[in-house]
């Protein structure tokens, strides 16, 4: 017996769980719903980082792996499903997100984290409603997530391990499951239980109620229902009616009535997405992001600034009255802005007040190991200044970003310059054994690093290299303020900083040139000018290595472009992104080969050539 009426309403379609979850698939079947079960192909790679709130990334991810199988499955018979239901479940601790453990080690470190503590859960579930229409798939996605909140108990170490030894954590988000041994470790649960498990089906009947009856504003036109399915009983009889129907339809939508649904005729020739029937276009979210992003990113900014997680560093939680007075600012507006670090998942809100996330205290604290203080300071300063003035700087054909040091050394003043240097010095700090260890880099005996800034990199190649020399080759202002930079963790003698112009003048010699631009990662006539440089400067048989920032979601195959965040394709110059199969393209025409390229750290594309024979 079905005792929801908007699962009835699936009861003739075509349904399918692109989920493995056997949790998914049980919620779904104990509740009447037929569907066919296609696990998903998509690989859970999505960048953490440029999401955000877990949430939108668990939301994100589950329409990827739905789409992924609507378009499999329409490739294949040239006939999608109906409807694609995709789920993401993840927990969120900290500011962290855990997903399933890689291994034991893994699960012991996700449930250490959750023992004693409040954590939240989110699914992100994805409705697909898929049309074929002329051979080509149509998808509208409807998108929500739910969120409960579980505390745990203080879990011993011994219980730990023999929760771990059971297995139950390993294909569980946070490591563990509610349902079964893992129900021993909650102390208390808020909200829906089966969201924990895996779906959230209170909230799913609620969503299909919305899409499948939406009600009708008072006074709006009569319209066939956007956003919603005919009742499943009159559905057939609506495809085959082609006209003669009254406009006029039942307040409520008339699903519930059970009767037959009037079709306007002006909706007539609308693409018919299998029963879901647009009769306005959707709300444009995504856009009113995009319009809106700057506040999100001025507010991180600001709260850098004006130290907020310097202040929060190390202490308990402090009240919104205890921080401003530590920043001299005032109460109403330091609470505003803690408010919205706490929605940005950059600052934890408890009862006793503000605390740093993980994220925070890693990246956000001024003398963090991997802070990136100095880049919001750059980009708070020069970068934020210039794209006041884009409108300019497009009508003239200006670069859409403060002018790198070589370009204009002479304009810059010491505070400009080491404002630079030291938004490059995190992001090397942040990325140098990532770009150090992408490839094996042992047969090289002496590197130069073009452009190298402060030595961040080049300390961590003499740290996974003991026999490599490297040479800092970067503007003499540039190496004169370098000392100034803890670059490693201690001097090295393998390390020599070198002044010249790497846009000009002669490279030292050495048979590895390294070009690691992160903080500005200029237009491609400057990258293409210094790599014909270095490759009419080395050797046969001597190497390039290529760094550039670039969180792609999918790799650049068969000649499309790798996607990355509008943030960083806008830190690239407004230039659009090359992906490894570029890099490939670049330096074989420069007479590179054996062009390996890699990502490295999910957030960098590493690429690595050598030189061929005249
Ligand atoms: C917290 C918790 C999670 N889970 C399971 O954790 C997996 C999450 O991973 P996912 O990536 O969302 O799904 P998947 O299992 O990889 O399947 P798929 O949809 O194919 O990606 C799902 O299984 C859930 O039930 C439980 O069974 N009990 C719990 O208490």
């Amino acid at each position: 017996m079905l005792l929801c009426p908007v699962i009835r309403k699936l009861q003739h379609r075509r349904v399918v769980l692109a989920s493995s979850s056997p949790r998914r698939q049980e919620i779904l079947s104990n509740a009447g719903l037929r569907f066919e079960v296609v696990p998903s192909r998509f690989k859970e790679k999505l960048h953490k980082a440029s999401f955000a709130t877990p949430q939108a990334y668990a939301v994100e991810t589950a329409k990827q792996k739905a789409l992924e199988v609507a378009g499999r499955m329409h490739q294949k018979d040239l006939r999608a499903p109906d409807v694609v239901i995709g789920a993401d479940t993840i927990v969120a601790v900290g500011g962290l997100i855990l997903e399933k453990p890689v291994d034991k080690q893994d699960a012991y470190r996700m449930l250490s984290r959750l023992s004693g503590t409040e954590h939240s859960v989110f699914t992100g579930v994805a409705v697909v409603h898929c049309c074929t229409k002329d051979g080509q798939l149509d998808t509208r996605v409807s998108e929500f997530y739910e969120e409960t909140t579980v505390k745990f108990s203080e879990l011993s170490e011994e219980l730990l391990w023999e929760y771990i030894d059971s297995g139950e954590p390993m294909d569980k988000a946070g490591g563990y499951g509610i349902q079964a041994l893992g129900g021993m470790l909650v102390e208390y649960v808020r909200g829906d239980f089966l969201n924990v498990v895996g779906f959230p089906l209170n909230r799913f009947c609620k969503e299909l109620a919305r899409l499948y009856h939406a009600p009708r504003a008072p006074g709006a036109p009569p319209r066939i229902h956007y956003d919603s399915i005919p009742a499943v009983d009159t559905f057939e009889d609506l495809n085959d009616a082609e006209g003669g129907v009254s406009d006029q339809a039942p307040a409520n939508g008339g699903l519930e009535a059970g009767g037959a649904q009037p079709r306007a005729p002006h909706t007539r020739d609308a693409p018919d997405l299998n029963g879901v029937r647009d009769s306005q276009p959707p709300l444009p979210a995504g856009l009113l992001g995009l319009m809106d992003g700057f506040k999100a990113s001025k507010v991180l900014l600001t709260a850098c600034k004006l130290n907020v997680f310097d202040v929060l560093k190390d202490r308990g939680p402090l009240t919104a009255a205890d921080v401003a007075r530590e920043i001299g600012a005032s109460v109403d507006g330091t609470e505003r802005l803690l408010d919205v670090c706490a929605d940005l998942g950059l600052l934890q809100k408890a009862d006793g007040g503000y605390s740093n996330t993980e994220t925070a205290s890693l990246h956000l604290v001024s003398d963090a190991e991997q802070s990136l203080h100095g880049l919001a300071a750059y980009l708070d300063g020069p970068v934020w200044g210039a794209f006041t003035h884009l409108g300019r700087a497009v009508r003239e054909g200006a670069t859409w970003i403060p002018e790198p040091l070589p370009q204009a050394p002479h304009k810059q003043s010491t505070e400009a310059t080491l404002q630079f240097m030291r938004a490059s010095h995190g992001l090397s700090k942040l990325t140098a054994h990532h770009v150090a260890t992408a490839f094996d880099l042992s047969p090289f005996t002496s590197a130069c690093h073009l452009e190298g800034c402060t030595g961040a990199l080049a300390h961590k190649l003499v740290q996974e290299y003991p026999r490599l020399q490297v040479t800092v080759f970067d503007l003499p202002e540039v190496i004169e303020l370098a000392g100034g930079f803890q670059a490693g963790a201690g001097p090295s003698e393998r390390v020599h900083f070198v002044p010249g112009d790497p846009s000009s003048g002669r490279l030292p010699p050495a048979d590895l040139y390294v070009l690691c631009s992160l903080a500005h990662d200029g237009p491609d006539h400057r990258l293409h000018g210094l790599l014909r440089r270095v490759s009419r400067s080395c050797r046969a048989g001597a190497g390039l290595l290529l760094a550039e920032l670039a969180p792609a979601e999918e790799e650049e195959e068969a000649g499309g472009a790798a996607r990355r965040s509008p943030g960083l394709r806008i830190l690239g110059a407004g230039r659009p992104p090359r992906g490894p199969g570029q890099y490939r393209r670049l330096l074989q025409g420069l007479g590179f080969q054996d062009v390996q390229a890699t990502r490295a750290g999910d957030l960098l594309h590493v690429v690595l050539g050598t030189r061929a024979p005249p």
